[in-house]
């Protein structure tokens, strides 16, 4: 009945109808991710991290910046070296010199990225659309020249002429890439805009697409969504949403909200999510969220009186997610919210039963010490409670007896 306890609470009947698609997912956590303010992973960190992300059955991960220099370069190169169940790619700029960094690096894969907008092409390189297709042609053709397999980055997609977009992503296919990511750099869309533009360039292009998300609106995993459901069959994430300013889309929103909402199978095991998100926020310095979704301490915890009274009665009453699937379970805190019947549940589990009269003066102290505290109630304060209520109610009985009203 009490936080760490484990649940207590009836079986809802197994989740849900069969999976009927796929969405593959790669992770940034190690580029984007810690490309955060003041994220600054080491090496080992990374290690830990890259395998963590690969026993967890995440198909894809961008280990980092090869052209950052020989720390990341070897970095890069140990994470390789591991031959871990993942593919790993460096990002690069659409640059001979960031190539050259990524052979050093050892990885088989490589995101070329290039700015799409032409705000970003002429505000940042003082170039033009054609430079640009040219460049993606000149630079995808020297990777696949390398021996790398080749992804573009779009940067700036969501800002840029999607009729661009559509000649970009036949110029990278042409020059031998799989894959176009269309990057909402600044987190400027919603999902109805993204699913709009992930669709244009899908009607136009086969080359594989993938999305990737700023949560400046809060809307990055929405937005990831409305890309698989737009056509994108890759999806870019980070662990717990961590990533350049506001973040990017969280692994384990995309991975568990696309199965619940889409019925799409991505791979990951969701018993491996919360502590992946431990270890990547224990190494960001940046602890989860308590109400985080998905990974959050408290996402299976209830205090209030109605849940928890129905939760008793059918645990789908209050539930959508199983907790057990995460391989945890519902927790039931007593608080300022409680009602009596997680008064009444939470003496049971210690062997006590009381009455309602005795239950709701219980009641009215875990309520002043959750409003006095703003903890909540404790075993060991629950039972101090209990005990006091005799006490209480014998001196209660004491004062009435003495006024005279029994
Ligand atoms: C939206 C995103 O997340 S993009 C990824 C952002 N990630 C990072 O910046 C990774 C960390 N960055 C770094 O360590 C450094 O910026 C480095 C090593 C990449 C480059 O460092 P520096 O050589 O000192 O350059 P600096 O950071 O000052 O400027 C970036 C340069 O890249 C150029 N550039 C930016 N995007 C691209 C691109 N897609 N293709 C080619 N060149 C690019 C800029 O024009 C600028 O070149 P300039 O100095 O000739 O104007
Ligand atoms: O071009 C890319 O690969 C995407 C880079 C990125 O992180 C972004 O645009 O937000």
């Amino acid at each position: 009945m009490f936080r760490g306890r484990p649940a207590m609470l009836a079986k809802t009947p197994a989740n849900p109808a069969p999976l009927q698609r796929t969405a593959f997912l790669n992770d940034t956590t190690l580029r984007d991710g810690e490309q955060a303010p003041g994220v600054a992973f080491t090496r080992k960190e990374k290690i830990e991290i890259a395998a963590a992300l690969a026993a967890a059955g995440v198909p894809e991960i961008e280990a980092g910046t090869p052209a950052m220099g020989d720390e990341e370069v070897e970095t890069i190169r140990s994470i390789v070296s591991l031959n871990l169940p993942t593919r790993v790619m460096a990002w690069c700029r659409m640059s001979e010199d960031d190539l050259m960094a990524a052979v050093a690096a050892g990885v088989k894969i490589v995101n070329v990225s290039i700015p799409t907008s032409d705000r970003q092409l002429a505000g940042k390189l003082g170039k033009d659309r054609a430079w640009a297709l040219g460049r993606v042609a000149e630079v995808v053709t020297l990777a696949r020249r390398l021996g790398f397999e080749v992804a573009v980055g779009g940067e700036d997609s969501s800002r840029a002429d999607p009729d661009f977009l559509c000649r970009l992503a036949e110029t990278a296919k042409a020059a031998g890439a799989f894959r176009l990511r269309l990057a909402d750099t600044l987190g400027v869309l919603d999902p109805f805009g993204t699913y709009a533009l992930v669709r244009r360039v899908a009607a136009t292009t086969d080359i594989e697409l993938e999305f990737h998300a700023h949560d400046d609106l809060g809307l990055a995993t929405a937005n990831t969504l409305a890309a698989v459901m737009g056509g994108a069959r890759h999806a870019s994430v980070t662990v717990a949403g961590l990533g350049e300013r506001a973040g990017n889309a969280a692994l384990e929103e995309v991975a568990i909200a696309l199965r619940q909402t889409a019925r799409a199978e991505t791979g990951i095991a969701p018993a491996a999510l919360k502590p992946l998100a431990e270890l990547v926020c224990g190494a960001a310095a940046r602890p989860v969220p308590r109400g985080k979704a998905i990974v959050g301490a408290d996402v299976f915890t209830h205090e209030s009186g109605i849940h928890v009274s129905g939760l008793l009665k059918d645990r789908a009453t209050y539930e959508a997610l199983n907790p057990e699937l995460f391989g945890r379970g519902h927790t039931v805190v007593l608080g300022k919210h409680s009602g009596l019947a997680a008064v009444e549940k939470a003496l049971a589990d210690e062997g006590i039963t009381v009455d309602a009269v005795r239950g709701r003066a219980i009641l009215d102290r875990v309520r002043a010490f959750a409003v006095r505290t703003k903890e909540n109630v404790s075993r060991e304060t629950l039972l101090r409670f209990y005990q006091d209520s005799f006490t209480e109610s014998a001196l209660r009985l004491r004062r009435a007896a003495v006024e005279g009203a029994i």
